[in-house]
């Protein structure tokens, strides 16, 4: 990480901050990258919402939910607290284009402040950590209030909820800013296992000739939760499964995976490799989705008694290039699931007419069976992230009986390595103005047709158990590699 002794003053307007997003994720981000001191020299964090809060009470609000998420205010000195609370600040009554809240006049002040005599040497960053169906409405606010000049702008995901709600927020957000000031955020793009899907394939031999239709049989990109939605459910049941997780993290994985080798590892080069990826994304038929609600869902308040949002996506995508074809993309995420991980497989093809049986063979007497899924590459990208290899060996000991081992390198353990949460990732390369990890919309404008089934209502939902695996129908997508997760 670099340091930021070069960023100027900075005023972050943080939107939502009373949020779920705000408390789980951004604010412990950023008060780890005060703990590592790598926020500027000269920072004021304003928190936005429609309450009316003191500055004395949105640090209590931060105080205690660093203290529920971590990293808990306590475990440190004191004194790195007291300074990262004393930059804290709130500004009530909301924030629209009519009516500015206190929010103008706090960005005014904190400029003052950290200005040192000259407010205009201070770089805002606006970071709108709200509902998608308000982000429109905010930008145009931040243009009226005269807010966007020497700013940066962040934008949560899903940017957009349908094709043309992602054209009518495209437009209204270039109106105001530039697309090199633009910060669209999928967190799954900052974490530490998702950039080693680069670094094992192009900086490895073994694993960059391998990776194509001829030697993997099917790339999994699971994420299922045991998580439930009660806390966030009128959030929730406006979004669902299909947006909040499938179209946004489990499409921008995927194409991480099937991009082809990008010309350098530069930003624009990647997402560039990225977008190219997601326009060769066949768009998902009937056929190729399963989406589920869990029993009970109805019953959570503030969800509509009649609610059809799917806590539950399982897709089966192909992408249209010579070295995918053919190949399932399986991608499969869920609310109150059996278990929670977030694992990207790429399973290996067994290979053919060698001395060992392939699976379609068992029981050939003339040759040791091959484990079925026995050799599979994979990233585990919960937590500090994990790398995992399966492979198949001679049981030791035995006359040609093959078993299957895993090795991993977990990246916690790596030498000289700090693995950072994604998001103290992400809001400091938007600190420093590093644009790799974030999306563009040549990338995001294709998620939508590559969506079909999974968005258009044609994928009837499909009840299923709490802690189950989803609806038996998911397993049918798999087949016949078969999930690897849950042994199905
Ligand atoms: N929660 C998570 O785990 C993650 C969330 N995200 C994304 O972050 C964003 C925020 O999510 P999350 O924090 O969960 O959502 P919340 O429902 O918790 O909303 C965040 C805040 O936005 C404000 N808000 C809500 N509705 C409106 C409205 N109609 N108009 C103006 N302000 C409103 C509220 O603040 P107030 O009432 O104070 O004004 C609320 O606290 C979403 O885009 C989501 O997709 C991304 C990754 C993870
Ligand atoms: O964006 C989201 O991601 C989380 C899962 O990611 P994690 O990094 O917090 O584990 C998911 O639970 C949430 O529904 C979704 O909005």
């Amino acid at each position: 990480m670099t340091d930021q002794g070069d960023t100027p003053p900075t005023v972050f307007v943080l939107f939502g901050a009373s949020g779920d997003l705000a408390a789980r994720l951004v604010l412990p981000a950023f008060f780890r990258l005060a703990q590592e001191k790598l926020l500027p020299a000269q920072w004021q964090l304003i928190g936005s919402g429609r309450r009316q809060l003191s500055d004395d009470d949105f640090r209590d609000h931060v105080h205690e939910k660093l203290t529920e998420f971590g990293p808990k205010p306590e475990d440190g000195p004191r004194e790195v607290w007291d300074e990262f609370a004393s930059r804290l600040h709130f500004a009530g009554n909301g924030f629209t284009a009519d009516d500015p809240g206190e929010l103008v006049d706090k960005v005014a002040q904190a400029e003052q402040e950290l200005g040192d005599g000259d407010p205009s040497s201070v770089q805002r960053v606006h970071y709108l950590g709200l509902p998608p169906t308000t982000f429109e409405a905010y930008t145009e606010a931040l243009a009226a209030h005269d807010l966007v000049e020497r700013s940066r702008v962040v934008y949560e995901k899903p940017f957009g909820t349908s094709l043309e709600s992602f054209r009518s927020l495209d437009e209204a957000v270039h109106r105001v800013y530039d697309e090199s000031v633009i910060y669209r955020i999928d967190h799954f793009l900052g974490k530490e296992a998702t950039q080693q899907l680069r670094a094992l394939r192009f900086a490895n031999g073994l694993f960059g000739s391998s990776w194509d239709r001829h030697h993997v049989a099917a790339v999994q990109i699971d994420v299922p939760e045991t998580l439930d939605v009660a806390d966030r459910a009128e959030f929730y049941d406006e979004t669902g499964a299909v947006l909040d997780m499938l179209v946004t993290h489990l499409f921008q994985v995927a194409a991480e995976i099937a991009m082809e080798p990008p010309k350098s590892l530069a930003a624009d080069d990647i997402a560039q490799a990225r977008a190219d990826a997601v326009k060769a994304f066949r768009p998902l038929t009937t056929d190729d989705v399963v989406r589920g609600q869990f029993d009970g869902y109805r019953d959570i308040d503030e969800v509509a008694d009649d609610s059809d949002t799917e806590t539950f996506v399982a897709a089966r995508m192909f992408v249209d290039t010579d070295r995918w074809r053919d190949v399932p993309f399986l991608m499969r995420t869920g609310k109150m699931m059996a278990e929670s991980h977030q694992k990207v497989s790429l399973v290996m093809r067994d290979p053919q007419g060698g001395p060992y049986c392939a699976p379609d063979e068992a029981g050939n007497p003339d040759c040791a069976d091959i484990p079925r899924r026995g050799n599979v590459v994979r990233f585990d990208l919960s937590g500090d992230g994990e790398l995992g290899i399966s492979m198949n060996i001679e049981l030791p000991g035995s006359a040609s009986a093959l078993t299957t081992q895993w090795t991993t390198i977990s990246l916690h353990d790596v030498h000289g390595g700090d693995p950072l949460p994604p998001y103290v990732r992400l809001i400091h390369d938007i600190l420093l103005g590093d644009r790799t990890l974030f999306t563009r919309p040549d990338g995001l404008e294709e998620v939508w047709e590559a969506a079909g089934a999974a968005l258009d209502g044609s994928a009837e939902i499909r009840p299923y158990e709490r802690g189950s695996w989803g609806p038996s129908e998911a397993l049918r997508l798999a087949e016949p590699v078969g999930w690897t997760l849950g042994d199905q």
